[in-house]
């Protein structure tokens, strides 16, 4: 959502392709939900009671649980096994589910027993994540379920999952409450399976584009188990996660607890799961009634107070909710409902939002710490590559390496940061470009006429793993632009049409195109969108109305997004953009939040046969326009499709851009196309006659007689 701005010197059609590594994450397999035996919650064929007995019932049940012998753990306190030991049940030569099973069976049982017939009231799940390395974790997971089955009217089912097994992304729209049960290892590191969801979750916390209460309709708990030990390492994990739930609005049920090592840990589980339950009660009873209301809108922070000094100590145990009090509250809450509906929501009572920075310190840090230099509240500069290396008489053969793109990257929905005005960004930008430039005075191998020339920026790329095009003022702002006869590269994730449709024409409008399929996108971009699918294909179709010159931008990676060139095909059919760029991944290093090894990484001549492929695909579906490669730029490891039939004209490709001539088409105001300012590609950037290296150039060799524009390059 960002507005980046890459000032450029000299971005050849190819050279100027935005890699849009942000996009390819990969998840761990989901191996689907760890399903085990003891989950089978309902005993058929008791009587009928009504809900307020019920209800009276197992809250004496639970009382009496606080009162010393929880329900479906005593028989785990029988052999007064701690926490920290692989089985809860002393008596139990069995697994961990036949050890929850068997828990049930004993006299804990009880309960659950009671709960009988009333399937029709049971419509809430509750889902338990464990991280876990000997297993602990998981052991007291089953535990939770299985008292929760039994101890939490209303509550059809407690579904225990590996952490590692969960969508990370369900998060922000479960509707479950989430009880997660983290251990800690040496350092105050996750365990290996709770890695990547711990990455996922530091990043979303400090991801400027997710919503600061993207968490607010969950209901959540922590338990953590460590060993106070390891000092400030203690329970990190679970220290952290608690945290950046709550800081992302979560609303926690009870708590942040800790069963440490040191402690009686058995004794600290107990008293949390007392009270775990006793507030789940109380939830699960307003999601039934409130059933798919937002309850807890508005609610930035905690359903329950966080009790920070309680967190690690033993956490008090409370009272179960009235059923009067339930019944009044329902009422409450419907009466709510109504008014919402009604449009009476006395919104004059509400306190004013002010809109918040986008870049935060925290974000500036890191951005700057990546050179860039932030104009305004929401706008960056960094000088690329490209220039640097043009600064200095080479052609860059380093691939691009957008350290950004590292992160996760679910889109926003709307921009809701504070707007700073187009002309400040512009002005701005300029100036911190210049300055970058200045820095570079003296710096060896840097060549006087190009260091003068890098004093007239020509080109801007408007990208960032976001949305530009979600700035309010960005016609505004290309306007700018034009007006100094600086050329303007657009990048968009294809999730908002109407602003494709209400964009002026841009020197030249990219949209990603990170898969081919609805599920795989969901799997690469991770959008915020829930019809995200529906919001892709109107932008491809707006795309194709616009009549401008349109790109779609094709990340290949092997393995990943390299399979299936028909899908492709028919995108590419439904927004019939003036070129299809395609591009091999680049391996930015390891990052938890991204997948990606060398062997994800392909060759140029693997990137060529895909194109070969999808052009063939096209041609035998015959529904859009005919396109051939135009280009490649096997350093880069590029190539270029283009619509024959409008940039092949008498035996020549006419991929290049007449710059001048698209100044001079914005400036006479009237429409105009693509064609219009289309110009020849010189020979040594058209397929067959040059490998894309502008001969111009020096090639720069990064070690002696290695040719990095060579196959060694590419990887
Ligand atoms: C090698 C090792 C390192 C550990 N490091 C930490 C630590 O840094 N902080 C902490 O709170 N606990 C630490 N612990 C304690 C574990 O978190 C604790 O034993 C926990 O119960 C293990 O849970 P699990 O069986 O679910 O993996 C460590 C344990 C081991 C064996
Ligand atoms: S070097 Fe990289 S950042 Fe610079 S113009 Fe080329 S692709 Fe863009």
């Amino acid at each position: 959502m960002g507005l980046l701005v890459e000032a450029l010197r000299q971005p050849v059609v190819l050279a100027a392709i935005a890699l849009s590594l942000s996009a390819l994450y990969f998840y761990q397999s989901a191996a689907g939900p760890s399903t085990h035996g003891a989950s089978g919650n309902l005993v058929q064929g008791a009587a009928r009671e009504s809900i307020s007995a019920r209800r009276r019932r197992k809250r004496n049940a639970l009382k009496n649980n606080t009162d010393g012998a929880p329900t479906a753990s005593s028989c785990c306190n029988s052999g007064s096994s701690p926490v920290g030991e692989a089985t809860c049940c002393s008596n139990s030569t069995s697994t961990t589910a036949e050890s929850a099973s068997s828990c049930r069976k004993s006299d804990s049982a009880a309960v659950a027993a009671e709960d009988v017939g009333f399937d029709e009231e049971k419509t809430v799940t509750v889902k338990i994540l464990y991280g876990t390395q000997t297993r602990t974790a998981r052991t007291l997971a089953y535990r939770v379920k299985d008292l929760v089955e039994t101890g939490v009217p209303l509550v059809k089912e407690a579904l225990v999952l590996n952490i590692a097994d969960y969508e990370n992304e369900d998060l922000f729209t479960e509707k479950s409450p989430v009880i997660f049960m983290l251990s800690t290892y040496s350092g105050g590191t996750p365990t290996e399976d709770a890695a990547w969801f711990y990455t996922w979750l530091e990043d979303s916390r400090f991801d400027h584009r997710v919503e600061s209460t993207a968490m607010r309709n969950l209901r959540f708990a922590v338990f953590g188990l460590g060993d106070s030990v390891y000092g400030d390492d203690f329970c990190t994990v679970a220290k952290q996660v608690d945290r950046y739930i709550a800081d992302l609005a979560g609303n926690r049920i009870c708590p942040l607890t800790f069963g440490d090592k040191q402690k009686d840990t058995e004794a600290q589980f107990v008293a949390w799961t007392t009270l775990l339950l006793s507030r789940l009660t109380g939830v699960v009873n307003h999601l039934s009634v409130a059933d798919s209301m937002d309850f807890f809108e508005g609610g930035e922070g905690e359903f329950y107070e966080s009790d920070s000094d309680a967190a690690g100590s033993e956490p008090e145990t409370e009272e179960l909710m009235d059923l009067e009090d339930m019944g009044a509250m329902a009422a409450k809450l419907k009466a709510a409902k109504k008014s919402k509906a009604d449009g009476e929501e006395d919104l004059a009572a509400r306190p004013p939002k002010v809109a918040k920075e986008m870049v935060t310190p925290m974000l500036r840090k890191s951005l700057e710490k990546q050179g860039y230099k932030i104009v305004g509240t929401h706008s960056g500069v960094k000088m690329c590559r490209w220039t640097k290396a043009m600064l200095r008489g080479r052609a860059c053969a380093n691939k691009c390496v957008f350290c950004w793109r590292q992160h996760t990257n679910p889109v926003g929905t709307e921009f809701r940061w504070k707007v700073d005005d187009p002309l400040l960004i512009v002005d701005g930008v300029m100036e911190q470009h210049y300055k970058m430039v200045k820095q570079l005075k003296g710096v060896p191998g840097v060549k006087a006429d190009r260091f003068e020339e890098a004093f007239t920026i020509k080109h801007c790329a408007l990208s960032l793993v976001g949305e530009p095009i979600m700035y309010p003022h960005i016609n505004e702002f290309v306007e700018i632009l034009h007006s100094r006869n600086v050329s303007s590269f657009l990048v968009t994730n294809a999730q908002f049409p109407e602003a494709i449709r209400s964009m002026r024409p841009v020197t030249q409008l990219y949209v990603s195109i990170d898969a081919g399929n609805k599920e795989d996108l969901k799997k690469i971009d991770r959008p915020l969108f829930s019809d995200y699918w529906e919001r892709f294909n109107d932008c491809l179709r707006e795309l194709g109305n616009k009549g401008q010159r349109t790109v779609y931008r094709l990340t290949l990676v092997k393995d990943g997004n390299d399979a299936d060139v028909s899908e492709y095909a028919d995108l590419i059919a439904m927004g019939n953009p003036s070129f299809v760029e395609v591009k091999g991944v680049t391996y930015c290093g390891f990052s938890g939040a991204s997948k990606l090894t060398m062997k994800n990484v392909p060759y140029h001549h693997e990137v060529l046969s895909f194109c070969e492929r999808l052009c063939a695909s096209l041609a035998e579906k015959g529904k859009g326009k005919n396109y051939a490669i135009a280009s490649v730029h096997e350093h880069s490891c590029s190539v270029l499709i283009a619509d024959k039939d409008t940039y092949f004209k008498n035996g020549e490709w006419y991929t290049w851009i007449d710059y001048n001539r698209f100044f001079e088409l914005v400036r006479a105001g009237k429409p105009f196309t693509a064609v219009d300012y289309m110009q020849k590609s010189p020979s040594w950037a058209v397929i067959g006659q040059g490998n894309g290296f502008d001969p111009n150039e020096t090639r720069w060799f990064r070690k002696a007689k290695q040719d990095v524009s060579g196959e060694d390059a590419q990887r």
